[in-house]
């Protein structure tokens, strides 16, 4: 899959400015980087919430896109009619749910879940369809350990099995190491580098990277 080069300027200062992409189904890719390095100003162009400086970016004809941001929403309805906004199986709605440890809040209502759980079931909603491209933004920063772990093995199935390309951003170096296939490190609004994670994690080729890795001890 394809992603055009794009960039995004505000009153002329130009916070991303990435170059084409070429992403291959069924992998994960994970981006890291600082704040402020337009990991999220990426991601939401790509789902169309904001638009890019020029037209596009272009993808791939027919292709789907699904899109968990940063600040996920939940609607004022149950935990389960959120989750079946996302498709109408309501046996695949009860499997997430209990793979997500949400079956005991199926029936409560969504906008009084925790921060954690609410990221569950935006998890799970988005997991109702197969879409082409995943973008995920910090899907877990909200959970504690074994909700994170629990989400990322889905995660992780819900790439392999679908053939999406799935873009993970997170701010753990350890959950890319333990899901990701492949790291884009964004650094001041670029892709500095990237590559299988082995290589970028433990043999990274600029000092940005290195630093970057360095600081968050990997
Ligand atoms: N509406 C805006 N006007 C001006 N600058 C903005 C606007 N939105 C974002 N920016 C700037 O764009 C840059 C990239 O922001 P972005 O949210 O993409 O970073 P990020 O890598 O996702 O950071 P974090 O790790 O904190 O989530 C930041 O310097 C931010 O201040």
């Amino acid at each position: 899959m394809k992603i055009s080069a794009f960039s995004k300027t505000y009153h002329g200062v130009t916070v991303l400015d990435v170059p084409e992409l070429e992403l291959h189904p069924g992998k994960i890719y994970s981006i890291i980087g600082s704040n402020g390095s337009g990991k999220s100003t990426y991601a939401k162009i790509l789902a169309k919430v904001l638009p890019a400086d020029q037209k596009g970016p272009q993808l791939d004809a027919g292709i789907t896109v699904g899109y968990i941001p940063q600040k996920n929403y939940a609607f004022r309805m149950s935990t389960k009619a959120n989750i079946l906004l996302g498709g109408s199986d309501s046996a695949k709605a009860e499997r997430l749910m209990e793979v997500l440890q949400l079956d005991s809040l199926a029936s409560q209502r969504a906008d009084r879940l925790s921060g954690g759980e609410t990221s569950r079931m935006a998890l799970a909603r988005l997991m109702m369809k197969h879409f082409d491209l995943v973008i995920l933004d910090e899907p877990t920063a909200a959970m504690d350990v074994e909700t994170t772990f629990l989400s990322e093995n889905l995660i992780w199935e819900y790439a392999k099995k679908s053939g999406c390309v799935l873009l993970l951003i997170t701010h753990s170096l350890q959950q890319a190491k333990r899901i990701a296939d492949e790291i884009l490190f964004f650094h001041k609004g670029q892709l500095f580098e990237s590559g299988p994670k082995e290589r970028l994690l433990f043999a990274p080729t600029r000092p940005e990277t290195r630093q970057f890795l360095e600081f968050y001890g990997i």
